[in-house]
């Protein structure tokens, strides 16, 4: 059985111009311990995706499909039941710490109420917990700093904060939406290689929404790579990155800067720009700028099938080796 298993999920939301289609059949399961990257350009669906399965959409989305947590389907469940979920069996971390930490409250009050409120502890046993999580996302002094405001940390510290918060009640699944993006380049290495160890040390099953690929083969074991609310391919990190089969996955992975490249400025980027949302094509919504594209691409939609070495693409065009 899956942790997590979403089936043909879909999430629109209604606005004066009509239906934004931001999701669209999305499918997908993770395993305990398992961490899955979403990758794919700004306004590809990414975030609204994780918050529809959280239950967390804007008051004009919508939801269909199914979304099953320990065979437990989410849709449909109250907000009460959803918050009992949230925050003790999955948690999850956003790029600004900032939007999750009440900047006028101690740390030591903020994390010592989660873990009275999920796990009904003692004061006194929340703080100790609490200084062992901080201990363990590396925060140096966290018997004393514990008792800090978040705006005393810095920016990289405050992600820890935030990281040890999210783990307080060991949570089976965490979700991280572009959790190094504001941090500089040194400390999201210190970032993805204290989620690295979580993962190994906590067992913890983890999806990492990113817009770069380079954090995603730090951490996970399988990406999906989506576009206009679809999955356009999906596989292990080392499928895609050494033979991607989407044209799209191609165009991304060109795009990526390398430590051997002189200047950012001749990087090859994918021309054009995605599909509105508001109307998307008949077929394949890469088709407009996608370099192989056929006349059956504007017909119907590539479905998403199964290549060997559990992978996938939604691509009409023959596997490439
Ligand atoms: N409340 C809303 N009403 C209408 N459209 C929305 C709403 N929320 C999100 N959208 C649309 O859904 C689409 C997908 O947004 P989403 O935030 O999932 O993109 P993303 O892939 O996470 O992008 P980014 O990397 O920039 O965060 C976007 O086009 C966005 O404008």
């Amino acid at each position: 059985m899956s942790l997590l298993s979403v089936n043909n999920l879909n999430i629109a939301f209604s606005t004066t111009d009509g239906a934004v289609s931001a999701v669209n059949g999305i499918s997908l399961s993770l395993n305990k311990g398992e961490a899955l990257g979403i990758v794919g350009e700004s306004g590809s669906g990414k975030s609204q995706l994780v918050l529809g399965i959280l239950g967390l959409l804007a008051q004009n989305g919508k939801t269909f499909g199914s979304v099953k947590f320990h065979d437990k389907e989410l849709i449909g469940l109250s907000q009460n039941e959803l918050n009992k979920i949230r925050g003790d069996k999955i948690s999850m971390i956003f790029q600004d710490p900032m939007t999750s930490l009440n900047p006028y409250l101690r740390i030591s009050k903020q994390m010592t109420e989660v873990l009275m409120l999920h796990k009904n502890l003692s004061y006194a046993e929340a703080k100790k917990e609490s200084i062992h999580m901080l201990d363990m996302v590396r925060i140096p002094e966290a018997k004393n700093r514990i008792d800090m405001y978040p705006h005393e940390f810095s920016g990289g510290m405050r992600q820890r904060v935030m990281i040890a918060m999210s783990l307080l009640c060991k949570p089976d699944l965490l979700i991280a939406d572009e959790p190094t993006t504001a941090l500089d380049v040194t400390v999201q290495a210190q970032i993805v290689n204290l989620l690295q160890d979580l993962k190994r040390d906590l067992d913890t099953a983890i999806i990492l929404i990113t817009h770069d690929l380079g954090v995603v083969a730090g951490i996970c074991d399988n990406v999906m790579v989506m576009y206009a609310g679809r999955t356009m391919e999906y596989g292990s990190v080392n499928n895609i990155f050494y033979n991607p089969q989407h044209p799209y996955t191609q165009g991304l992975l060109r795009s990526i800067p390398r430590l051997t490249d002189d200047s950012y400025s001749d990087l090859p980027t994918i021309p054009g720009n995605p599909p509105s949302l508001l109307n998307l094509p008949i077929g394949c919504p890469f088709q407009e700028r996608c370099e192989y594209s056929v006349e059956k691409c504007s017909i119907k939609p590539p479905p998403l099938v199964s290549l060997s070495n559990n992978r996938k693409k939604a691509c009409y065009r023959e596997s490439v080796q």
